[in-house]
């Protein structure tokens, strides 16, 4: 099976979890949008989604499906997202897309978050993927310099700008042998508005998609 077909499968078991009547929090992605699609499908009585980005946005208008504004639904039952990497503690590095702030947001909000993902995103531990840094434009150079202290190497991703207006530094090198402990660091630095580790807010449920099916692993 190619990686499309585990995210869809993955993302269509994502489907378990939506109940008639709650607020679902939707993430950004490719495997998100295997989970969009499923959801449009599906066609439960949900009261609305809360989007974490603008693309996300507008595929759930794409489908009909109502979008809610974050600022006006209070905590939100569950969470639906993918991943970049996830390491045995369900801990996370996302913002490959750039949508990583208000992913970490609406995961926040959220009583239960349920990341969906294909099987080669399931690692030993975080840290071959570039971490994404989302930086106001100002401070790049700036947040550039703390982060090669901290002993990374950071490359700005040319030609991105998040749906925050700001910019995306990748980072490679960093030390994720204690993830929390990073991504507090990291967001200590003055002109980062967030990073890609979710570790202070990891996911509950992990959905892998595999050649075997679909991995279920609950933290
Ligand atoms: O900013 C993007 C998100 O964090 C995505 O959830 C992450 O990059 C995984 O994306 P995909 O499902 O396309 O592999």
């Amino acid at each position: 099976m190619n990686a499309d077909a585990l995210k869809k499968m993955a993302a269509e078991a994502a489907l378990a979890y939506i109940q008639p009547g709650m607020v679902v929090g939707v993430g950004t992605g490719s495997t998100t949008n295997f989970f969009i699609d499923a959801l449009g499908a599906a066609k439960i009585h949900v009261d609305g989604y809360v989007a974490s980005s603008i693309a996300t946005e507008n595929r759930l208008k794409a489908q009909g499906l109502n979008v809610l504004d974050l600022n006006s639904t209070g905590d939100i039952p569950v969470y639906v997202d993918g991943a970049d990497e996830a390491d045995p503690h369900f801990r996370l590095i996302k913002g490959g897309g750039a949508a990583l702030t208000r992913e970490k947001i609406v995961a926040s909000a959220a009583r239960l978050f349920v990341c969906i993902a294909d099987a080669s995103k399931d690692k030993p531990m975080l840290g071959k993927f570039p971490l994404p840094v989302e930086v106001i434009p100002f401070a790049r150079s700036f947040v550039a310099r703390q982060l090669v202290k901290l002993g990374g190497t950071p490359t700005l991703r040319n030609g991105v700008t998040t749906d925050n207006g700001n910019v995306i530094i990748d980072v490679t090198g960093l030390d994720f042998s204690d993830p929390v402990k990073m991504e507090a660091v990291i967001n200590l630095i003055p002109g980062v508005l967030d990073n890609g580790i979710f570790a202070h807010r990891r996911a509950d449920v992990m959905l892998f998609g595999s050649e075997n099916g679909v991995i279920e692993k609950k933290a």
